[in-house]
This record gives structure tokens, C-alpha cells and sequence, in this order.
């Protein structure tokens, strides 16, 4: 198989938003990757609320990126127990596709923290990461500066959080989720939403 340039994309995508979408997008294109895999994590490693179960949050990012021919979902967290720790899924990917050259992405918030991130020189072995400003925060610590390419992308305030609460509190999250993410949020009754079945 010829080498591809990949951006792997993690999150706990509780649900997927088109802040995810437009990073993913901005960072295909920008970067010059060929695709990008999301890939849902089972248990997040530094969260410590309930999270969706797996398949629902698969199956909401697989419907999300129905359309995109460049857009990839790995189930290779789920498939794990545990948290899932990135230095795993990196190695895995690695060993799987040696001729492939890895790219991950993160959010803003996240740069920050990289030095906490288990095994973080192993990552940084295997992959570079693409970081992507979120509300201000953008710098790693210097120890990593040179392994980080940052985007300048235009920022969207969304977090899974607002929509979850959005949902909850019955306001709209029509153009804040693809279409067929917000069915399948309605119809599934997820995050306290009430279902709207039309009956009469
Ligand atoms: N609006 C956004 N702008 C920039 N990065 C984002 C944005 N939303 C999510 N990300 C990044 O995408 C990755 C996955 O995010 P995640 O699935 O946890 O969504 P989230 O919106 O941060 O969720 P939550 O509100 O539940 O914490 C993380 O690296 C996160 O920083
Ligand atoms: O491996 C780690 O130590 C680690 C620590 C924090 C976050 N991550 C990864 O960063 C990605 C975004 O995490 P989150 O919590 O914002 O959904 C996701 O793929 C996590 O597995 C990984």
C-alpha cells in the first residue's frame, strides 16, 4: 500500500459538532493529509464524567461523516478496554501501516497538557501533532514547541458540552451538529432530549 499522510483525529465526540468537522477539514486540507480517522475513545484517559456508550457515539460519527470520501471512523478504542491512551492507538496504527507517515490533532485546550499525556515521547516518535487554537489556548511547553504545527483556523465556541446542555434545556442544535447527528440524538432520546415523535 502506498504511504499516506493520516490525521488521526481522537475525542470522546460526545456528540460530534461541526467544531470537530471544520478542524478536521481545515487540518485535511491545510496540512496536506490524504485522510483523517476519528477515532472515539472507550474510556477517556483525563475525564472523569459518564460518557455516551461507544456504539451510540460510533454511530453518530459515522453518520456525521457519511459524506466526506476523505473522512475515516476507527472503532480501534472502542475495541480496547480501559482508558484509552493515545501512546496504544499510535503504536497500533504505526505497526498496522508502517508506510504511512501519522499526524495527530488537537484542540487548543489540550497543547497544554501534552506533558501529562502518558508516554508522551513515544507519541511524539511516532506522530506530529497539529494543534489548533480553542479559546486562546494554544502554546505547548517548550519541550514539545517543535513538535506541535499549529493552524490558525477560524474558531468556532463550540464544545459537546454546550450542545449536550442545549438538549437538555429542549433549545435547538440545528446547525451546530450535521442534520443526521441531531436525528439520531432526538430519536435515540440521548442527553435528556425529548423525543419529538410526530403522532397525532
Ligand atoms: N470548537 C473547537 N475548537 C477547537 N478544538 C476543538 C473544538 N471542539 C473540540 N475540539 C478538540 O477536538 C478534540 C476532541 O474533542 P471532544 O470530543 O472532547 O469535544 P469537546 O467539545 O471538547 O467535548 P466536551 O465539551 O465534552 O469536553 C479535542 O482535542 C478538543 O480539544
Ligand atoms: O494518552 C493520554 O495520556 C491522553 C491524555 C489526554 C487526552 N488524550 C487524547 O486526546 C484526545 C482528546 O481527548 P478529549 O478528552 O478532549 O476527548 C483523545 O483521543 C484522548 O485519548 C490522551
Amino acid at each position: 500500500m502506498p504511504g499516506k499522510k493520516i490525521g488521526l483525529f481522537g475525542g470522546t465526540f460526545d456528540p460530534p459538532h461541526f467544531g470537530h468537522m471544520l478542524i478536521a477539514q481545515e487540518a485535511l486540507h491545510e496540512c496536506k493529509l490524504d485522510e483523517i480517522w476519528f477515532i472515539p475513545v472507550s474510556t477517556p484517559p483525563h475525564k472523569e464524567r459518564d460518557v455516551t456508550p461507544g456504539y451510540a457515539r460510533l454511530e453518530m460519527l459515522v453518520r456525521a461523516i457519511e459524506d466526506e470520501p476523505k473522512f475515516y471512523v476507527s472503532d480501534a478504542e472502542l475495541k480496547r478496554s480501559g482508558r484509552s491512551y493515545t501512546v496504544d492507538t499510535v503504536k497500533h496504527f504505526a505497526e498496522t501501516y508502517p508506510s504511512h507517515e501519522f499526524f495527530f490533532i488537537i484542540g487548543g485546550d489540550m497543547i497544554a497538557s501534552l506533558g501529562e499525556w502518558k508516554d508522551i515521547d513515544t507519541i511524539l516518535s511516532l506522530v506530529t501533532f497539529i494543534g489548533v487554537d480553542r479559546g486562546g489556548h494554544t502554546d505547548a511547553s517548550p519541550r514539545y514547541k517543535d513538535r506541535v504545527q499549529h493552524l490558525d483556523l477560524i474558531q468556532v465556541d463550540f464544545s459537546s458540552t454546550k450542545i449536550r446542555e442545549r438538549v437538555q434545556e429542549s433549545k435547538p442544535i440545528r446547525y451546530m451538529v450535521p442534520d443526521k447527528v441531531d436525528t439520531y440524538i432526538q430519536e435515540g432520546g440521548l442527553y435528556g432530549s425529548k423525543t419529538s415523535v410526530r403522532t397525532r
